[in-house]
């Protein structure tokens, strides 16, 4: 179990961090995500011990772990966490296998059970045959293997991820996904994995936490944060495509004098419907784009700084420069405030 309490980290006058708090049970993936600069990384480090915290506490299983009270943290290598970076950090002169091996070698192990562990975690890694290579001698995609596999040697209970797929191409990333939820399912351990890519998030994750400016704007799985998005940042932040969010000021004026001004009304691509001729309830909007997906058709629309989109089993032909009529469902699925608090 992963337990945060009242976590604060501040650089400057600034929170990075600002009163966290959540807990997940042993074996969760739990996916940290947001825009840049909403503290993600932060989090993370202070999870791994690299940054004490300025206020608060971490506890892993029913051992305190940092306090930011009391103003000490156990040191990165005494936590039973392991730790994969964007950047593979591999120790250039050293082989595969002489990567893999060296926390090995310093936790103190016999060169038999080494070689065994080694040889178990390039195999579950699928990258035995790469073990005599060199860093500089294998593809980025298998650099961050061979991280991973660093990292999950010595069994460590907590595997922390900060943007591990980030230097992958777009095809690669998808297949690591998979690859990194077999291992996270196979070691048994308590991951945490910052992204700033949702679907990443959405995809991999028992947990989600959803951060935006040093706060936590929701805690949940990720079929509660897409079915209940608690704030208007989340509802616009996942699902694919994520729902629209229109001002009450731009509804038919008969829908919008049921709402408080300054509302916005939160509608699901795939509760549109798309007319290519005004009809009861419709908006004009400036057609933007349609593509397939899935065997259906993704629509958006402008309408000066708004964008929304639709998902449709058919829709008709439009041009750029077309005028398309999107006719909302009557209620919304939910209403937001102007401040973004969720009104129902
Ligand atoms: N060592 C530091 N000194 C001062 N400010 C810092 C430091 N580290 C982070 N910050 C600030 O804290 C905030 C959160 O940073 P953090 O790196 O945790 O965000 P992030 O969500 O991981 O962003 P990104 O996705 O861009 O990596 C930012 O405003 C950042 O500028």
């Amino acid at each position: 179990m992963i337990r945060i309490d009242n976590l604060v980290k501040t650089f400057g006058s600034a929170n990075a961090v600002d009163d966290i708090s959540f807990s997940v049970p042993e074996g969760a993936f739990l996916v940290l995500v947001g825009p840049s600069g909403c503290g993600k990384s932060t989090m993370l480090r202070m999870l791994a011990g690299l940054e004490q915290p300025s206020g608060g506490q971490v506890q892993f299983g029913d051992k305190v772990v940092s306090d930011g009270q009391k103003g000490w943290t156990i040191d990165p290598a005494q936590r039973d966490t392991g730790l994969v970076f964007q950047s593979y950090a591999l120790w250039p002169h050293m082989t595969v296998a002489g990567n893999v091996d060296w926390p090995l070698k310093v936790a103190g192990l016999g060169k038999p059970e080494r070689q065994a562990r080694v040889t178990e975690v390039l195999k579950m890694l699928g990258i035995e045959a790469l073990s005599a290579r060199y860093p500089n001698e294998i593809s980025g995609g298998q650099q961050q293997r061979v991280a991973i596999a660093r990292m999950i040697a010595p069994r460590p209970s907590i595997l922390l991820f900060d943007e591990p797929l980030s230097n992958l191409d777009a095809k690669l990333r998808v297949e690591m996904r998979t690859e990194l939820l077999r291992v996270h399912r196979a070691t048994g351990a308590t991951s945490v994995y910052v992204t700033h890519d949702q679907v990443e998030a959405m995809t991999m994750a028992s947990h989600v936490a959803v951060l935006n400016h040093g706060k936590v704007e929701q805690f949940g799985t990720p079929e509660e944060l897409v079915q209940n998005p608690a704030t208007a940042f989340v509802a616009t932040f996942v699902g694919t495509p994520p729902a629209n969010l229109v001002p009450i000021s731009a509804l038919p004026p008969a829908r919008a004098a049921e709402f408080p001004p300054g509302a916005s009304a939160m509608y699901r691509p795939e509760d549109l419907s798309v007319s290519a001729t005004p009809v009861e309830g419709s908006l004009a909007f400036d057609f933007a784009e349609a593509s397939p997906v899935a065997g259906r058709t993704m629509l958006t629309g402008t309408q000066g700084a708004l964008r929304i989109t639709a998902v449709v089993d058919a829709a008709p032909r439009f041009a750029v420069g077309d005028k398309v009529h999107l006719v909302l469902p009557a209620a919304p699925a939910a209403l937001f405030a102007e401040n973004g608090e969720r009104l129902s």
